[in-house]
Parts: C-alpha cells; structure tokens; sequence
C-alpha cells in the first residue's frame, strides 16, 4: 500500500514538474494475447518513468513467474497494477502515465475482452489516438475492425497501427506491408485520415524505443518518437465558454457558486453568459479557484462561477458564452454503441445522462446498424450486445448540447437502464431533429377536469397484466360491466382486440410487444384525457413497459392490476389452445415458454386466480377501486 501511494505522490510530482510540456493521451487497443500488457509495460519501462522501486519489483517477479526465461516480463507490471486494484487501492490503473524528455502521456489501456468495449468507449471519448495492437501472426481480426469503428465513432481520426510479434514471423516486410494495406483500407472507410504503420516487437524491444536492427526496411519512427511527435488533435470547432454546472456550491447565506470544469471557451469576469437550459442571462462576477481568484479559466480547468444575477441554476445546467451559446433539444440523432446485456428495444425508456444532467430518454428509431466488418448498414428492429447503430433519440425534457464533433462534452451520453441501474449505451449526438421545435402542445379550453365533471367520476386507468389464460379479459370484462352498472363511463382495451387494428403490424417479438404497450399506453391516457375509467388488459410482459406506462398518468391514475396464475394452471386451461401449439413449436415466442413475463413487484391489486372464481374477484376489485377513490 505504502510503495502505491509513494508512487502516486512521485508521479504527480512528475506531471507538476512537467507542467510545461505537452500532454497526449491515447488509448490502446487490441486482441487478448496481442501483447498489449509486454507493450504497455515496455513503453513505461523505455521512457524511464517507470518508478525505482517498481522495476526492482518486476525483475524479481519475472525471474520468479515470468514466462519470458528470466527476461523481464512487462506483461507483469501491468497486470501487476490491476492486482493492486483488486486489493482496493486508489491509483486508477486504467489510465497510466508516463513521459519522455519531450512530452507527457497518460495512456488509457483497454482490455481486449469483448465484455470491456465499455472501457474502450469510455477510453476513446478522452483521446487524442488509438494505438491499435496487431498480432503480425494473425494480421487483421473482427476485434481490429470493431475497435477501430469505436476509436472512428469516438471522434479519433489518427491510428498508430503497431504490428507486434514481428519477432515471429521472422521480421517479414511482406507480412507487415500486407496488414497495411488492408488496415489503410478499413481506415479510409471509417474517416480514420492518419494512419502511422509500425513493424515491431514490444516483447525483444524492436521499434518501440529503439530502433531494430533486425528491420532495416522499416524506414518510419519507433512507437515512442510517433507518440512524442504526434499532433494533439484540437479540440473541435473553437467554441464560447461552456462550463456543465456539476453542483451548486452554498457554503453559507452569501454565497452562491456555480461549480464544474470549463468544457470549452474561456471563462472571464464581465463575460455576458446564459444558463441553459433555462435561458436566463448574467455575467460572470468572479472565477473562484483553491488558490484564489483567477482573471480567466480555459478548457479543463475546474472552477466556481459566481454571477451577478440572483438566477436558477442547477447541477445539470451548462453556463455559455451569451454570443455563442449550444443548442437546446429533445430529439437527435446520434450513434449508439450498445452495451447492456439485454438487447435494446425502440420505444422502452432508459436513463440518459449527459454530463451531471440525467433525463428519461427513448430510442424512437434505429435507423440502421452497422456491420464492423464491412461496414454495411443492416436494417435492425433491436440492437445486442456490441451492436453500432445510428438512431433517433427523444427525450423527456430538452437537454443543451453540441454535435459530437465540435465538442465531446457535450455531444456525448450514455443510456442507463432503469431497473438495473447498468450503462447499456454510449453515444454521440450527431445533430439535434428539428421536429422538437416545431411541435407545440394545442391549447385547448375544455380539459380533463371539465370532461370528468360531466361524467361525474374520476378518471382513472386500471391496468391488467398476466400471462396468456390467466384471466385478465375474463375478470377485466365482469369489472367494466359492475362499473357501467354503477353509472361510470369505461372503456376496455383488450389485447387481442387492439391487435386487430391499431396493432395490427405489429407480432410477438420483444421489440413488437415493447411498442404494443407503448401505443396502447399512450391510448389510454388519452382516454382518461377524456374523463373515461380505462381498462386495459395485455399480457404486457415486461416492467420497464409497465413502468413507463405508469409514467404517463397523474398520481393515483394508474392501477396495476396483476392477475396471478401460475404458468401451469394457465397452461391447463388453454382456452385458445395456444400453449400446446406453442409447445408443439408451432408458436414461436410465446410467453411464458420462449418469451419471458415479468411478474410486477409492486402491483396496486394483486388477483389470485386459484384460490378465487373471476366473479369473486372482479367484486372484491370494485369493492377495493370504491373504498380507495
Ligand atoms: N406468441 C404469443 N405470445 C403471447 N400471446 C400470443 C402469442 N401469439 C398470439 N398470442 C395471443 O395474443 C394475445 C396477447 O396479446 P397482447 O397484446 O396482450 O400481448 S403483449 O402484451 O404484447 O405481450 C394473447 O391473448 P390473451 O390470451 O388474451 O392474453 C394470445 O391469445
Ligand atoms: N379465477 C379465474 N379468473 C379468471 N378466469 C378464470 C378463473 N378460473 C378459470 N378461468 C378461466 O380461464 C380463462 C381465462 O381466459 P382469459 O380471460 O381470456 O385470459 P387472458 O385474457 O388473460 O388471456 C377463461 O376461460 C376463464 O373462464
């Protein structure tokens, strides 16, 4: 522990003492067993950063555990340093920094496992190039092109292509030209415009400091004279201030701060800026810093603004230059690199988090998805694991942001799923769709209020999930007549009904089923929109559907209904005679077969269907609905 955190005392002395120099980040990326570990490893070790202690420590483990005959295994540094992540220690493996004589680098080093795709976008987000790893033995792999697609999709257009293991292939020009060639191909394809081939081997050393003796053809750098000289790529179009408020800092009754890091532009006091995405308009009054006031704040320095005005700013909020402010939306288009283990579906709501700013999101569309291989645009109704898509997006509430490509702050997001709380997606806005604009909600005089008045009742949606069988249309049907009985305007949505019209386009995939419940959800509320009491009665498999419908009424409007029956029992039944054909096989995607239901956890009623006939429960219901509103 002790030797950790001397040496992230060291190397912070270090990056303070270099403040000067320049500073490239990059990531690296490649197949399990590229060599990227011995590669990494190798670079820390050649630019003489590596601290004292650790080269003691690695020589001695390698002699110990090295597969490399007593040479030093680089490969155990690195893995080394995620051990000590394991124990718990503080130091961010994920990034390593490390520096020459001419310039620092701090390194972002993405696992080759497919599962860390998440790391390599979080990675790529922040660089300024990839260092693709190939095995000269096995040239270009689909874990190359789909790599590469993300590095291209995170806005890197400069690749250093290190072909490694040169060493076993005999150092072989030929074997090296032709990975070229095909990279420069994929290259091209991806916008990818710069692209630095280097032959090398970072096991023996050669090319990656040094020059190899055993590759006199290679008239190029080594990896570390690439990396020293390499252009640090701009950051996007120059842009006014943009500081993302990430909280609101209120240490007592005088003072009021505004604090984040400034994510473009230049922050100075007098600066006419706007909060967004209220709109409200200020000037900044001081820039407050931990070593007091500054006369200017740029791109990456962290900060506190205060502001002349007393106005509403939250943790969220973006404060921009007042002559050049970002755009304010709730519909884009953007790419989505999909990371959930369960497959996206259009229509399903999901968290989306743009700086400290979180709001619901939907993916109204995919417009297509991308083969990493070939680069071909698919048609695709739900995205899995891994999958590239260009999409549109909706949000509940409009966000500010900038096109991925003027600024990465703000053009970035991820999707968080609702019930598991995992990120699924990262992406990047392309350009706001002008159709948010341009729709405005219609006054209209007469409401809900007046229409539930003159039916003399409260409005209200009472909503029915179960499996196929379980009774929902039987006891949705006897509630909807008790309660025309009782004077009460209703209305009743059945599944089976609604599929024969409105639905009518609609099958049994999980993607058909996401949008039938979005559809007749949206129905429904429409419906209590106009004064009715709405039943609705779909399987409605899934909760996050279930939940958004929730979502879409008042408090108090929506009432779960769970009819409870066992698979067998409903199987038993079998009314329609649909489980033995889907037994048979001759339904595919059942529910409750080959098709998941997710039963509610929380359901205002919950019916069991076995212990009781749907005349007792349907009169209980009613009882229940009475005694409650
Ligand atoms: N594959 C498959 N899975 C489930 N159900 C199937 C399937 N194919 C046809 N059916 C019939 O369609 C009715 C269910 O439609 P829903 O609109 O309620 O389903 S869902 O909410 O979209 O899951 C359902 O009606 P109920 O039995 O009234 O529930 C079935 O009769
Ligand atoms: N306690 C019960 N509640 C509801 N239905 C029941 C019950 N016991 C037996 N059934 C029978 O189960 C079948 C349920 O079918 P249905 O109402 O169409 O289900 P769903 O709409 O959920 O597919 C009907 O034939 C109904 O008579």
């Amino acid at each position: 522990m002790a030797r950790t955190e001397d040496a992230a005392a060291e190397v912070a002395a270090y990056l303070r003492k270099h403040e000067t120099k320049s500073l490239l980040r990059f990531i690296t990326c490649g197949s399990v067993d590229d060599g990227k570990s011995t590669l990494i490893g190798r670079l820390l070790h050649d630019s003489k950063l590596l601290l004292g202690d650790q080269l003691a420590a690695l020589q001695s483990d390698s002699l110990r555990h090295g597969t490399q005959n007593g040479e030093i295994d680089f490969a155990l540094l690195v893995d080394g340093l995620a051990a000590e992540r394991e124990q718990g220690i503080t130091i961010d493996v994920a990034y390593r920094f490390f520096g020459t004589d001419k310039r620092d680098f701090i390194v972002a080093d993405c696992p080759g496992h497919e599962q860390y795709t998440r790391n390599m976008a979080t990675g790529a987000s922040t660089a300024d190039l990839a260092v693709v790893l190939v095995d000269a033995r096995k040239g270009l792999l689909t874990q190359t092109r789909r790599h590469s697609y993300i590095v291209s999709l995170f806005g890197i257009r400069h690749v250093v292509l290190a072909v490694n293991k040169m060493d076993l292939v005999d150092y072989d020009q030929a074997v090296f030209e032709g990975i070229v060639a095909g990279y420069r191909e994929l290259a091209e394809r991806l916008g990818i415009t710069q692209v630095d081939a280097i032959p090398l081997s970072a096991l023996k050393g050669d090319n990656v400091q040094a020059r190899s003796a055993a590759m006199p053809w290679h008239r190029g750098a080594t990896l570390l004279e690439t990396l020293e000289n390499a252009q640090i790529s701009p950051a996007g179009r120059d842009l006014g201030l943009r500081l993302p408020v990430q909280w609101v800092a209120r240490p007592n009754q005088d003072f009021r701060g505004f604090a984040g890091t400034v994510a473009a532009g230049e922050a100075v006091p007098g600066a006419r800026v706007i909060v967004l995405p209220s709109g409200r308009a200020s000037t900044i009054e001081r820039i407050v810093a931990a070593d007091g006031d500054l006369a200017r704040a740029g791109r990456g320095r962290a900060v506190t603004l205060t502001l002349a005005d007393e106005i509403d700013v939250s943790r969220g909020d973006v404060i921009a230059a007042a002559s050049d402010a970002p755009e304010v939306a709730d519909q884009f288009a953007a790419h989505l690199l999909w990371m959930g283990d369960s497959p996206l579906l259009p229509g399903r709501s999901y968290w989306l988090k743009s700086g400290a700013r979180t709001v619901s999101a939907q993916v109204t569309e995919i417009k297509h998805k991308v083969d990493v291989n070939t680069q071909e645009r698919l048609a695709a109704k739900h995205l899995d694991l891994n999958e590239v898509a260009y999409c549109n997006l909706y949000l509940d509430q409009p966000i500010p942001f900038e096109a991925y490509a003027d600024n990465r702050e703000l053009g970035a997001f991820v999707l968080i799923d609702r019930q598991t709380d995992a990120t699924v997606a990262a992406g990047t806005i392309d350009f706001a769709l002008r159709r948010a604009g341009n729709i405005h909600w219609q006054h209209v005089d007469v409401d809900k209020a007046a229409r539930s008045r003159i039916k003399g009742q409260h409005p209200y949606c009472l909503w029915f999930t179960g499996l196929s069988g379980s009774g929902k249309s039987t006891i949705a049907n006897l509630v909807e007549k008790r309660l025309l009985a009782m004077g009460h305007h209703t209305y009743l949505l059945d599944g089976d009904n609604v599929r024969h019209g409105l639905n009518k386009d609609l099958g049994f995939t999980d993607e058909d089923r996401v949008e039938n419940i979005r559809r007749v959800a949206e129905v429904a509320k429409l419906m209590v929109d106009a004064g009715l009491i709405v039943l609705v009665s779909f399987i409605s498999p899934f909760r996050a559907e279930r939940r958004m419908a929730r979502g879409l009424f008042g408090e108090g409007e929506f009432v779960e209904v769970f009819v409870d029956t066992p698979l067998a029992v409903a199987e038993r039944r079998d009314v329609k005679g649909l489980y033995a054909k889907a037994r048979a096989g001759l339904i595919k995607n059942f529910t409750g077969i080959d098709s998941p239901y997710e039963a509610p956890e929380r359901p205002e009623i919950s019916l069991d269907t076995v212990a009781y006939d749907a005349e007792t429960l349907a009169e209980r219901l009613v009882e229940r609905l009475l005694a409650t509103r």
